[in-house]
C-alpha cells in the first residue's frame, strides 16, 4: 500500500482541519494515509491567547512531527501550510529546509507532491505560498501534480497550483463543505496519478 503523508503547519486550525480531510479522502481511496506536524514551539503560547489556536491545540500537537526519514518512506508528499507575505511560515520553512542533505542523496527524485495552503485575504499571496512549496518539491526532484483547472458545480475555483482556504482577517472563517469537495478533486487528480498499489 502507498504511503501518503501530509504535512501540515497551522497555527489557528484552518491547515490542520484540510489536512485532515485529505487524509480521510486518500485513507477511503485504500492509501496508507498519515497527517503530520512541523516542529513549533511557540503555538502553546498562542494556545493562551487565541481563541481559534486553542480550539484546535490538542489535536494538533498529538500529530507526530514529520522528519525527512518521513519524506523518504512516502510516495507521495503533501505539504499544507498558512501563508505569510506570500510565502510558508518561518516553521514550514524550517521543515523545508531539513530536506536539504537529500537534494544531494536524489532520495526523493520521482516521488509525487501536492500543497495547500490557508490565507486570509483575496490577494495572490497564497498562490505564491504555494509556488514556494512547489517549487521546494520539484527543486528536489519530484514530481508537482496541481490542482489544474476544474471547473465543478459547487466547488469554489482554486489556483493551478493546488488548494487555497480564505479564512477571513482573523482567520476565523472556517473550511466549509465546498471547500472539503475542493480537496476531494484535488485527492482524487494525485490518484489518478499515484494509485494506491503501482
Ligand atoms: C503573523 C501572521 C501573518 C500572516 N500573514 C498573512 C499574509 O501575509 N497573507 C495572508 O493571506 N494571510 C496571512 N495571515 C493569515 C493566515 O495565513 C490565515 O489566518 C490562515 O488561515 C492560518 O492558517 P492556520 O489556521 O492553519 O494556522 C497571517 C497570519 C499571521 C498570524
Amino acid at each position: 500500500m502507498k504511503r501518503c503523508s501530509i504535512i501540515i503547519h497551522s497555527t489557528t486550525g484552518n491547515c490542520f482541519i484540510m489536512g485532515s480531510h485529505l487524509k480521510d479522502s486518500f485513507a477511503e481511496m485504500g492509501f496508507d494515509a498519515r497527517l503530520y506536524r512541523v516542529k513549533d514551539d511557540d503555538l502553546h503560547i498562542l494556545a493562551n491567547t487565541l481563541e481559534s489556536t486553542n480550539d484546535f491545540y490538542e489535536d494538533i500537537i498529538s500529530l507526530g512531527e514529520a522528519t525527512i526519514s518521513t519524506l523518504i518512506k512516502s510516495s507521495l508528499i503533501i505539504l499544507g501550510s498558512p501563508s505569510r507575505f506570500g510565502n510558508v511560515t518561518p516553521e514550514m520553512n524550517a521543515f523545508m529546509d531539513t530536506a536539504w542533505p537529500l537534494k544531494e542523496s536524489g532520495e526523493l527524485e520521482g516521488k509525487f507532491f501536492g500543497c495547500f495552503t490557508s490565507s486570509s485575504d483575496e490577494t495572490d499571496e497564497p498562490s505564491r505560498a504555494l509556488e514556494t512549496m512547489a517549487h521546494w518539491a520539484q527543486s528536489l526532484g519530484m514530481i508537482h501534480i496541481p490542482y489544474g483547472t476544474q471547473i465543478k458545480p459547487g466547488v469554489p475555483a482554486q489556483p493551478p497550483q493546488g488548494v487555497v482556504h480564505r479564512a477571513g482577517k482573523d482567520g476565523t472563517i472556517r473550511p466549509a463543505q465546498s471547500m472539503g469537495k475542493a480537496l476531494e478533486v484535488y485527492a482524487h487528480t494525485m490518484a489518478k496519478i499515484v494509485t494506491p498499489q503501482n
